[in-house]
């Protein structure tokens, strides 16, 4: 699906007029400080029920008020079988409307989906799976295990939306189990209770996890083919689900018990999962260079696409400030993976985009440019 209409109520600078947006590419451009980000920031608000840039939801409200709201239209979208050059013909209506209001006084937060009112936030978030680029998600190669849990999590979750409640689960158990854990004296019986339930949850979970990672690594083996580039020649991806599987986790728990009440948290478990990255048996991280990385990353985020394309699920890709991340060729490149896809795209930049530059020496899907002024988004 694709998010075909946007209006917003006190987001930022944003002005509340409403929007309608191509289910293929959306052109964003503007001066510093215009509304940009704010825009792709509203898209994913609906699409993740919080900012990208930021974890306060106060930040997010216009200044002088306490109550912002997003809505937002789908149509189902590109279909893998249309021609993209005739995509806004291929529109068959609204699919869906979303919405979210959040009052950050109350603290209260208010969804709804095709008018009725829903409790979770994935009830939204599985019509709209938004994938962010932007500078802060190269720490995917970069940063620590949890970047990379994320990543990962957000691609089972939309192939598999009850991983959510699992994880949930998940948390709350880990939760009563670090608890237990931080009690001077040690309850055992009631730890043994806590390692059965979390040691369940995390196997059902983990299956989950390496099986959706299987179909992601075949779909980024897929990705490096067609790209044929030499330095990924030896690149390992591996998924570590937090554990050695080899051994039940009821067992390893029990035998680290005196080390996790030292440390008075969980050690092992999903919690410490993560996609290990590697070339000739060191971390990429220490070995590729920023710019090798920040490949990867885009080239992960494409694989991801690729594998809900692959279940008929059209991601929209939310592409912020990148201009100065990535050189011209590899622009290219991430715009015709994602036009191949199908996705829905929404690119900002600070200069007049220039579609012969972005599409290279390809014909330019179906887009709409916009202007963005003093948060108003014109189009051209
Ligand atoms: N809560 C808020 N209420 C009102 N305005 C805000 C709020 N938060 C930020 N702004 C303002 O909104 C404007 C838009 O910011 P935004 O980050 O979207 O700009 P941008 O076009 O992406 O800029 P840049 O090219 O510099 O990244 C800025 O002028 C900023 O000061």
């Amino acid at each position: 699906m694709a998010l075909v209409k946007l209006q917003t109520q006190n987001f930022r600078n944003l002005a509340p007029d409403p929007v309608g947006f191509s289910p293929s590419f959306n052109l964003l451009y503007g001066a510093n400080g215009s509304g940009k980000s704010s825009a792709l920031e509203a898209i994913a608000y609906l699409g993740l029920g919080r900012s990208f840039r930021v974890s306060r939801h106060q930040a997010v409200v216009s200044h002088g008020h306490s109550k912002l709201t997003v809505f937002g239209a789908l149509d189902s979208g590109l279909s893998n079988n249309e021609d993209q050059s005739g995509a806004a013909e291929g529109t068959t209506g609204i699919a869906h409307r979303l919405g979210i209001s959040r009052d950050v006084s109350a603290k209260e937060t208010a969804l709804r989906v095709d008018g009725e009112a829903v409790r979770s936030l994935s009830s939204l978030a599985m019509h709209l799976p938004v994938s962010v680029i932007d500078p802060g998600v190269f720490d995917i190669v970069a940063g620590g295990p949890g970047k990379r849990r994320q990543f990962l999590d957000w691609l089972v979750f939309h192939v598999e939306p009850s991983f959510s409640v699992m994880w949930q689960q998940c948390q709350r158990v880990t939760s009563q189990r670090n608890q237990t854990l931080r009690n001077g004296r040690l309850d055992e019986s009631l730890l043994r209770v806590w390692d059965s339930q979390f040691g369940a949850l995390a196997e059902t979970l983990s299956d989950v996890r390496e099986q959706v990672f299987r179909q992601f690594k075949a779909a980024f083996d897929a990705v490096l083919q067609e790209l044929d580039a030499s330095w990924t020649e030896g690149l390992k991806l591996e998924f570590y689900p937090g554990w050695d599987r080899s051994r039940s986790l009821v067992d390893i728990l029990a035998s680290h018990r005196e080390q996790e009440r030292r440390m008075g948290h969980t050690l092992y478990g999903p919690n410490r999962a993560d996609i290990r990255l590697k070339l000739g048996g060191r971390p990429v991280a220490e070995t590729f260079s920023r710019g090798q990385q920040k490949t990867l990353v885009i080239l992960m985020k494409i694989a991801q696409g690729k594998v809900l394309s692959d279940l008929g699920k059209q991601v929209t890709f939310l592409l912020d400030d990148i201009n100065a991340e990535l050189d011209v060729r590899h622009r290219i490149m991430l715009a015709h993976k994602l036009q191949d896809l199908r996705c829905q795209v929404f690119i900002t930049s600070i200069e007049h985009p220039e579609p012969d530059v972005l599409w290279g020496d390809r014909d330019a899907p179906e887009y709409r440019m916009f202007h963005v002024e003093h948060g108003k988004l014109t189009e051209e």
